[in-house]
């Protein structure tokens, strides 16, 4: 589910380009294997929708406004009320009213470095008062490198702006017919240890939040956030049937079903999963029918799991999204 107008740029792209949306410079690609577009504000992933394989086979882009293999929503009936209706297409959500930039943009995968939520340890200011979340997602990124493979792409990012005196992090985003990866490399470049949180906050596109089943999450102790981190184990698998924000304590690759879809999200160097939709408490850059629309699962180093970084070391937050069952 992504902004009818971020879909009309991705479908009229051919190969790819830089364009601007929504204030922000976007990097677009529509290629034999799919669609992926990136905001440099945040090395944001915003959309990504692999190519169903007869259009794959023929090497040809979709025509403007063609779905592929995505939920069978009726696009119309998705957020009436917004000027910029969210549209079926893709594996990520991404809200039709976002903040003016440089506010984040919320939707996709944002990058929470170098701390998550405010566990900000790893926090310079003197009272260690940094934004929520961390200052990478707001930042402007560079694009270092683009590589194509004959079965699809690999995106090099990076932050030109020093964000920590001894922290710097990459992005390498990988996408092909099957699958989506993200990587967040963060490389320690000075001389005292540092602990750190991070996330890879996925917005996941699902039919109504309050129908998803999120599997692989049984006997797993949590946080419940809305229980003021109050501590549990969960009982069988996890339906969403209001809001949730909980973090789980669990290194399983779990599947997100949502009646339309299983996603299976696997997760490199993270023992934390957290799952997050606001329910009746929707943000002011999401209407409420649309924050219906996705469920965050996110791969995460969290106060369970804070990262202990050496100088010289480097640490590798990843994961990886495709459909289970292929
Ligand atoms: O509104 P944001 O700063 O983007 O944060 C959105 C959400 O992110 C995470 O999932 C946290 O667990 C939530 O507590 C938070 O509300």
């Amino acid at each position: 589910m992504i902004p009818a107008s971020l879909k009309a740029l991705i479908d009229a792209t051919e190969g790819q380009r830089v364009v601007s949306w929504a204030g922000r410079e976007l990097w677009l690609a529509n290629e034999a294997w799919g669609q992926l577009a990136i905001s440099l504000q945040g090395a944001q992933v915003l959309h990504y929708l692999p190519a169903p394989e007869d259009t794959r086979a023929a090497g040809s882009h979709p025509a403007p406004g063609t779905e592929q293999g995505a939920p069978t929503a009726d696009a119309a009936s998705v957020d009436s009320g917004a000027e910029d209706p969210l549209v079926p297409g893709g594996w990520l959500w991404v809200t039709p009213t976002p903040q003016e930039a440089p506010g984040a943009i919320r939707g996709g995968i944002p990058l929470c470095w170098p701390w998550f939520a405010n566990e900000n340890t790893a926090d310079e200011s003197p009272d260690r008062s940094g934004p929520m979340h961390g200052p990478a997602r707001k930042a402007i990124w560079q694009l270092d490198a683009v590589d194509e493979h004959e079965e699809g792409i690999e995106v090099h990012l990076s932050l030109p702006e020093r964000l920590h005196s001894q922290l710097h992090p990459r992005a390498v985003v990988q996408a092909n017919a099957q699958r989506l990866h993200v990587e967040l490399i963060t490389e320690h470049v000075g001389d005292t240890p540092i602990k750190m949180t991070a996330a890879l906050h996925s917005y996941l596109a699902v039919d109504n939040v309050l129908a998803c089943r999120v599997e692989g999450l049984a006997g797993a102790r949590y946080l419940d956030k809305l229980k003021d981190f109050a501590e549990s184990e969960q009982q069988g698998e996890l339906g969403i049937r209001s809001g949730v924000d909980r973090i789980y304590h669990s290194n399983a690759e779990v599947v997100l079903d949502d009646g339309q879809r299983r996603l299976r999200i696997a997760r490199q160097n993270s023992d934390s999963v957290v799952v997050w939709n606001p329910g009746e408490q929707p943000h002011p850059d999401t209407p409420q029918l649309s924050a219906r629309r996705f469920l965050c699962v996110e791969s995460a180093n969290t106060r369970l799991d804070p990262v202990w970084l050496v100088p010289g070391a480097q640490h590798m937050l990843g994961t990886t999204l495709s459909l289970a069952g292929e």
